[in-house]
């Protein structure tokens, strides 16, 4: 594995102490990129709440949270389990607020359109699509209360496709359109909402040396040739949050070397 695919990159350029007194709620926090958001809005002061299914990934995050300036509490619970979830808002919505929501939590599986059953593609869209909804309408009240923001974790290229992915392409790309209309409906409320479109980034799954040819493909097709890191994507994240992004909503950030402008990240070949 070259090691400039998944090397630590430092992007922090915001302020020690930005976010002391301010709260988050991030779904997805055991792992990749919503660890790497998790652990930058601790070290910038604040009071973070994460969840995802697995309990031992959150423990890690804790683990790594720990000594920092803001603090990481995390209860395992699946973001498409509509009562569960939306009592978990609730209850930290209640307890700390909710200056800042992260809906991260989200995957698929690569497949042809033609091999995408009914319940396959309503699995994917109930993960991307439908339970953003839930989380996101769960969290107003306590986004309204401290004119808070939202920052939904998308793909680059959402609105261009891409081969195997039809199925998410669709979820995110409905996404962004819940994220447009709400920041119409929520802009008196003060609160703001924005899409991040990552590229490829090299988390566990793609670390491996089994991946390493679908890697490759995915680097030779950004612009750029360099893949996007957890960091620079939690910097975005933390931005979009601080004070420098007042006026920023209803965006899709794309942070990823002009992959969406290139031939496109194919996850599949054409059939
Ligand atoms: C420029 C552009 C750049 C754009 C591109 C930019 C780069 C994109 C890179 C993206 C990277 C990432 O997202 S990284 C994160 C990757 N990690 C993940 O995606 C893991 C999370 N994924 C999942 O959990 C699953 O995919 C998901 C389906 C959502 C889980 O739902 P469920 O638990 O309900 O799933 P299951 O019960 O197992 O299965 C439900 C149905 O889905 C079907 N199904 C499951 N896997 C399948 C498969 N491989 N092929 C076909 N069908 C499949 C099953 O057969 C079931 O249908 P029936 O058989 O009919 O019953
Ligand atoms: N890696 C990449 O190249 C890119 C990733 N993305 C997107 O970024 C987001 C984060 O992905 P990444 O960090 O790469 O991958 P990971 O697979 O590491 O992260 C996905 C996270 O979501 C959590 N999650 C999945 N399903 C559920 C569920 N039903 N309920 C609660 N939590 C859930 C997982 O935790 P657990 O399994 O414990 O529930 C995991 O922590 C995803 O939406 C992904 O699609 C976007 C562009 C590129």
């Amino acid at each position: 594995m070259s090691s400039s695919y998944n090397e630590p990159y430092d992007a922090s350029v915001l302020r020690d102490g930005l976010f002391v007194e301010k709260s988050a709620f991030v779904s997805g926090a055991g792992s990749g990129i919503g660890r790497a958001i998790v652990l930058r809005l601790v070290e910038l002061g604040m009071s973070v709440f994460g969840t995802g299914r697995r309990v031992e990934m959150l423990e890690e995050t804790a683990k790594r949270a720990g000594g920092k300036a803001g603090t990481f509490t995390y209860k395992p619970c699946n973001v498409r389990e509509t009562e569960a979830i939306e009592a978990l808002v609730r209850e930290v919505g209640e307890a700390q607020g909710i200056d800042l929501l992260v809906n991260n939590a989200g995957g698929q599986f690569f497949a042809p359109g033609t091999q995408i059953s009914r319940r396959g593609w309503d699995s994917v869209i109930d993960l991307n699509l439908s339970a953003v909804f839930t989380v996101t309408k769960a969290a107003h009240p306590y986004l309204k209360a401290r004119r808070g923001s939202v920052a939904n974790i998308s793909l680059s290229g959402v609105d261009r496709g891409s081969m195997g992915l039809a199925h998410s392409i669709a979820a995110r790309a409905g996404v962004l359109g819940m994220t447009r209309s709400l920041a119409l409906e929520w802009a008196k409320d003060g609160i703001r909402l924005n899409c991040i479109g990552p590229g490829t980034v090299v988390t566990e799954g793609l670390a491996v040396e089994a991946a390493r040819p679908m890697l490759d493909r995915l680097v030779e097709a950004t612009p750029m040739g360099i893949p996007t890191s957890v960091e620079e994507v939690a910097e975005l994240v933390a931005f979009l949050a601080s004070p420098a992004g007042r006026l920023m909503t209803g965006q899709l950030i794309q942070i990823d070397g002009a992959a969406h402008l290139g031939p496109g990240l194919h996850m599949i070949a054409a059939e």
